[in-house]
């Protein structure tokens, strides 16, 4: 299996001693009670309480500025002592931030992560076993009752919705300044955006580039949301969509226009291996030996930071308790097998975009 180099260091030998070990045994084992607590330390202010004071302050001063009772603080305080997010100093019995305390705060990923784990997976992670075992998102009745949660993004409840669009927003945002570079280096005047969602990155297209127009495939449900989304922003009389269920495999792609340029962003992980084959498959129809595939990924094996590869991983199984029971954050290797099995091949992969993205522009065979 091919790993990039800080993943390999972390993953193919031991690194930690007996105690180490058992340690984090038992934080997987307290797993979602240490989630909580960490989250409610942000939720109600107390960490930026304690990031705010000079020199900490104690159980009741916490008490006191965040109005909850001295056993709610005792009990938070102590729980985030122990799980490494505030330190203590024992002479004046004063709370303070941790580092890592202060990466709950200043980290945008990782805010972004526990909304999105807390808002719209927390109570489907209880189905992951059934999910697993039966390839289906059984998570995903906690959130409505649609056979995929794409069918059910518009009407999400407000909160639910905000934590599932910031937690896709943010790290496809991160990526489309140098996206655009790569995909523009080619000067394509007409682009097909398959899964455009609400037409951020469209948007970013047709502001970049004055001559192209860009048409974007996704459910009908997203492109009603994108219509109102691109309302009024300059270039948005070059924006089409289409709503098409690319899970029919009858649904071709427009090859009219004949698209100089595909973009897949953030869309090839929400599909099994055989449905990645197949909508593959239609792209190659409509590409001509000039025309190029972007597929832009978060694989999880070409991460400069380990963090992010075990974001990633975890990330997999939102995928199978929630989101449609058998698509996965993808391992490179795999993605270049099933892009070959399509009838196309890899021209060049572009790493360590945005948040950990690579793009993998390919051409047919
Ligand atoms: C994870 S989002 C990525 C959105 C966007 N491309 C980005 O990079 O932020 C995946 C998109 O694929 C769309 N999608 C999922 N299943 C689909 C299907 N069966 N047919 C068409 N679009 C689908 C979803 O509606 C969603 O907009």
């Amino acid at each position: 299996m091919n790993l990039f180099p800080e993943l390999k260091k972390k993953y193919t030998k031991e690194t930690l001693n007996a105690r180490e070990a058992q340690r984090l045994a038992e934080f997987i084992a307290f797993g979602p009670v240490i989630f909580q607590t960490a989250r409610i330390m942000l939720k109600l202010g107390i960490m930026d309480i304690l990031r705010d004071s000079d020199n900490g302050l104690t159980i009741d001063e916490v008490a006191e500025k965040a109005n909850i009772s001295k056993y709610a603080a005792k009990c938070l305080l102590e729980a985030a002592l122990c799980i490494g997010i505030v330190l203590v100093n024992t002479k004046t019995d004063k709370f303070t931030i941790s580092k890592t305390g202060w990466f709950l705060i200043n980290d945008p990923a990782t805010r972004v992560n526990i909304n999105f784990n807390h808002d719209v997976n927390y109570l489907g992670w209880f189905n992951l076993e059934e999910s697993l075992l039966e390839g289906k998102p059984v998570g995903l009745k906690t959130l409505g009752d649609w056979p995929t949660v794409y069918e059910g993004l518009s009407s999400l409840p407000k909160h639910i919705q905000d934590s599932w669009f910031g937690f896709d927003h943010f790290y496809s945002d991160n990526s489309f300044d140098q996206a655009l570079e790569i995909v523009f280096s080619n000067k394509p005047k007409t682009l097909l955006d398959v899964g455009g969602n609400t037409g951020r990155w469209a948007l970013r297209c047709v502001g970049y580039d004055k001559d192209v127009n860009v048409t974007i495939l996704d459910l009908p449900q997203q492109i009603g949301m994108m219509k109102e989304n691109i309302k009024g922003h300059e270039g948005a009389e070059r924006i089409d969509g289409l709503g098409v269920n690319l899970l029919d495999e009858s649904t071709e792609m427009p090859a009219e226009r004949k698209f100089e340029a595909i973009w897949m962003s953030q869309f090839l992980d929400c599909f099994s291996e055989d449905q990645i084959i197949s909508i593959l498959r239609r792209a190659a129809k409509v590409m001509n030996k000039d025309s190029r595939l972007y597929i832009m990924e978060t694989l999880w094996d070409r991460q400069r930071f380990e963090p992010a590869a075990l974001c990633l991983t975890l990330t997999s199984l939102y995928f199978t308790a929630i989101a449609n029971g058998n698509s996965k954050m993808y391992h490179s290797e795999d993605m270049e097998r099933l892009i070959k099995e399509a009838g196309l091949e890899i021209e060049t992969i572009h790493d360590y975009l945005g948040q950990g993205h690579s793009i993998m522009v390919c051409k047919l065979k």
